[in-house]
């Protein structure tokens, strides 16, 4: 069916309604990061629940650029917002973990401690937006597109741990393509991507391959043989992020 984008966008805003009821909660809450995922997402929110919406902005040792567009889109859609600043927490908890690591001589060279200090700010993220869900009976609403979907591309329980997920069925293009029908600020469609976890990072740099071919592979288009074996890589070794825990069967 070839439904136009205002039709589709309808659709969702309806879908999201839907859940609310069948899931008798109050409204959504979405975290606002100053990219054009949950930029997308805040717009469709707030359509959905004019005044049941909220966006919450938590900057975790972030670029100031990340604030000053996540507040453009929440001034841009309206939706009300909160922000808490979460980096003192995440400096405590992290050095306290790293320091009984330590006294138990578990640190090395082998560990990636970049990528535990990357994760525990998206799973910092996720635990105080569901404190703010919890309080007021609302979703958690995440941003997830099909391309990040596809290739795992989120930290499992931070970003991953949300109700429902409005865009999961979306290319990163059509991403872009509703953010401008929406009309979402210039700035926030013109920054590349990242899930801003660490000085520099974009998802395209990260992944090896760019949202363009892993949208190509999810079209059925052919893309290069190089690219094809990343993205396969990348969804193989995620599968778990899409499943529930396994238990063994024992009775
Ligand atoms: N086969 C398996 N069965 C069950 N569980 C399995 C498993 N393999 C690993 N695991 C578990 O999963 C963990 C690894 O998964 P996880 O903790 O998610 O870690 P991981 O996938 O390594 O890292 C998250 C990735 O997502 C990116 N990210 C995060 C947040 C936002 C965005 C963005 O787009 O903005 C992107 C981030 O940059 C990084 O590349 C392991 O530590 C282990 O606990
Ligand atoms: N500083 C932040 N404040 C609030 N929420 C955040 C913050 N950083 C990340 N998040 C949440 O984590 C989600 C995952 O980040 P991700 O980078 O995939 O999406 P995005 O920033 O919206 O878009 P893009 O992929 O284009 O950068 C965000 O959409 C947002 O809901
Ligand atoms: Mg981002």
């Amino acid at each position: 069916m070839n439904r136009s984008i205002k039709e589709k966008i309808d659709l969702t805003v309806n879908w999201l309604r839907e859940k609310v009821e069948e899931s008798n909660t109050k409204g959504l809450v979405v975290g606002i990061s100053g990219g054009i995922d949950s930029a997308l997402v805040s717009y469709l929110i707030k359509k959905a629940f004019p005044d049941n919406s909220i966006g919450v902005i938590l900057p975790c040792k972030s670029n100031p650029k990340d604030r000053e567009d996540a507040l453009k889109v929440a001034k841009g859609c309206g939706i009300k917002h909160i922000e808490i600043e979460l980096s003192e927490v995440h400096d405590r908890l992290y050095s306290d973990v790293l320091n009984a690591m330590k006294d138990k001589d578990m640190i090395n060279e082998s560990n990636n401690l970049r990528l535990s200090d990357a994760n525990l700010r998206a799973r910092l993220r996720m635990s105080t937006i569901y404190c703010v869900a919890n309080s007021l009976n609302y979703l958690v609403v995440g941003t997830d597109n099909a391309a990040e979907v596809y290739t795992g591309y989120f930290t499992k329980y931070g970003d991953g741990g949300v109700d429902i997920l409005p865009i999961a069925n979306l290319r990163k293009r059509e991403v872009y393509e509703w953010a401008r029908y929406l009309g979402v600020p210039q700035s926030v469609i013109d920054r590349p991507p990242s899930a801003g976890l660490w000085e520099g990072q974009t998802d395209e740099k990260e992944m090896g391959t760019t949202y363009d071919m892993v949208d190509d592979l999810l079209e059925g288009k052919d893309i290069p043989q190089r690219d094809k074996e990343i993205i396969e890589r990348l969804h193989k070794r995620s599968e778990h992020k899409r499943r529930m825990p396994e238990a063994p069967s024992v009775f």
